[in-house]
C-alpha cells in the first residue's frame, strides 16, 4: 500500500469510529499515525531531486521570519507590497503567486523577513496544489501570518487550521509539558504531578506506548491539562512544530463597522484593508510584538549607540544571552555590563551576566 492509499485507509477508519470514552485513545492513535504518514508525503514532494528543485525554498534572512498563509485571493501579496520594498504581483484572479517571494519589513533597525506564498486549497495537506511546499515553508516559520478574506465566514480560518492541525503544526500551543524518556530496561513508569483533570490516564499511556511497541520508558506528566493528543504529539516530537500565529483580516472595507469590530476582539487578531492602507500599521506593530524579539543597541564608551543598528536577542534575554549572539566565546571575556533603559534600577546600572535586558535598552560591554 502507497502513503496515499494508507492515509485514505485511516480516514475511513476514523469516520467509521464513534468517537466515546472508549475510544478515544484509539482515534488519538490514529491521529498520530496520519500525521507521520502526511509528513512522508511531505517529504517525499519537498525532498531535493537530482535535476535540480524547484526553486521554492527562500534562505532565512534577517532576524526572524513571518509566513504568509491563506486561501487565494485574500490578499497576501498585496500586504508584502504594503509592508515590505518587494513588489509582488496582485491579481483579483486565484493562484497569482505561484511560488514563495521574500521580502524584508524593517521595524526600526530590525529586520523581518516576510515570505509570501501561493493560495493554499482544501486538502493541500494530502499533497494538492502547492499544498506540500506550503506547508514545508510554513514550518519553518517563526510566525504564521494567516491572512483571511474579512469578507468570508469563519469556516475559512476552522478549515485552514484543519489542514495545519493534520500535518503536525500547533498553533499558538506551548508543547505539552510531558518529560518522556525511552528506555532500554525496567518497564514503563508513569508519573503524574498532580491528577490528570483530561482524559490522559495512566492507562491511555500504557496502551498508547504498547501501541508504539515501546516496552520501557519513564513517562512525568507535569501538567493536569495535557490529553491523550498531547501524549502522542510528544511520542512524534519530530513531526510537530509549534508555531505562533496572527490572524489578519483583510479587505475590511468591504464589510460592516460591526463586522470590523466583532473580528477585531478575537483573540490574536488583527483587521487591515491593504488597498485603503486602513491598519497596516497595528498589522506590523502586532507581528513584531509576536515574534517576542528586543532591540538592544550597544554603546562603545564615549560615543552615542548607534540607535539604526540594533542587536536582536528574544524577549527576556540576558546580558550573557546578548553576549552570547555576539560571539560565542564573549561571555570568557566579559567583566561587566552598564545598562541604560527600562532594565535598569539606575541610570547606566553595573550589571553582570544574569540581569535581564528589555526591548530598547542601551548596553555597553566591558571585557577583561
Ligand atoms: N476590497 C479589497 N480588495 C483587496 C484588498 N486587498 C487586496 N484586494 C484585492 O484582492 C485581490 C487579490 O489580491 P492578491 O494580493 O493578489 O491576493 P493573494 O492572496 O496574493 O492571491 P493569490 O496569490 O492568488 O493566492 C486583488 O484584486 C486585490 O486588489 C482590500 O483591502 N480590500
Ligand atoms: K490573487
Ligand atoms: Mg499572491
Amino acid at each position: 500500500m502507497g502513503v496515499i492509499e494508507k492515509i485514505k485507509a485511516i480516514e475511513e477508519e476514523m469516520a467509521r469510529t464513534q468517537k466515546n470514552k472508549a475510544t478515544e485513545y484509539h482515534l488519538g492513535l490514529l491521529k498520530g499515525k496520519l500525521a507521520r504518514l502526511r509528513q512522508q508525503l511531505l517529504a517525499e514532494e519537498t525532498a531535493p531531486t537530482g535535476g535540480g528543485g524547484t526553486g521554492f525554498e527562500v534562505a532565512k534572512s534577517g532576524d526572524a521570519r513571518a509566513v504568509l498563509i491563506g486561501f487565494p485571493s485574500v490578499g497576501k501579496s498585496s500586504l508584502l507590497s504594503k509592508i515590505t520594498t518587494t513588489k509582488a504581483e496582485v491579481a483579483h484572479y486565484a493562484f497569482t503567486t505561484l511560488t514563495s517571494v521574500p521580502g524584508v519589513l524593517k521595524y526600526q533597525g530590525a529586520e523581518v523577513q516576510i515570505v509570501d506564498l501561493p493560495g493554499i486549497i482544501y486538502g493541500a495537506s494530502q499533497g494538492k496544489g502547492r499544498g506540500r511546499q506550503v506547508i514545508s515553508t510554513a514550518r519553518t516559520a517563526d510566525l504564521i501570518l494567516m491572512v483571511l478574506d474579512a469578507t468570508k465566514g469563519a469556516h475559512q480560518r476552522e478549515s485552514l487550521e484543519k489542514e495545519l492541525e493534520s500535518v503536525g503544526i500547533r498553533l499558538n500551543k506551548a508543547k505539552p509539558n510531558i518529560y518522556y524518556k525511552k528506555k532500554e530496561t525496567g518497564g514503563v513508569k508513569v508519573t503524574f504531578t498532580s491528577p490528570s483533570k483530561a482524559n490522559l490516564t495512566e492507562e491511555a499511556i500504557k496502551g498508547i506506548l504498547k501501541d508504539y511497541r515501546i516496552h520501557n520508558a519513564d513517562v512525568l506528566v507535569r501538567d493536569d491539562k495535557c490529553t491523550i493528543d498531547d501524549f502522542i504529539d510528544i511520542l512524534n516530537d519530530q513531526h510537530c512544530s509549534y508555531i505562533k500565529c496572527l490572524y489578519a483580516y483583510n479587505k475590511i472595507d468591504a464589510v460592516s463597522l460591526e463586522e470590523v469590530d466583532r473580528l477585531a476582539r478575537e483573540p490574536n487578531t488583527v483587521v487591515m484593508s491593504c488597498e485603503t492602507e486602513l491598519g497596516l500599521d497595528d498589522v506590523v506593530d502586532e507581528i513584531w510584538y509576536q515574534l517576542n524579539l528586543s532591540r538592544v543597541f550597544t554603546k562603545k564608551r564615549g560615543i552615542k549607540p548607534d540607535f539604526s543598528d540594533p542587536l536582536v536577542v528574544r524577549n527576556n534575554s540576558t546580558v550573557g544571552d546578548l553576549c552570547h549572539s555576539i560571539h560565542r566565546d564573549f561571555k570568557d571575556k566579559f567583566k561587566y555590563a552598564l545598562v541604560w533603559g527600562s532594565s535598569a534600577k539606575h541610570s547606566p546600572q553595573k550589571c553582570g551576566l544574569t540581569h535581564k535586558i528589555h526591548d530598547e535598552d542601551v548596553v555597553s560591554l566591558f571585557t577583561k
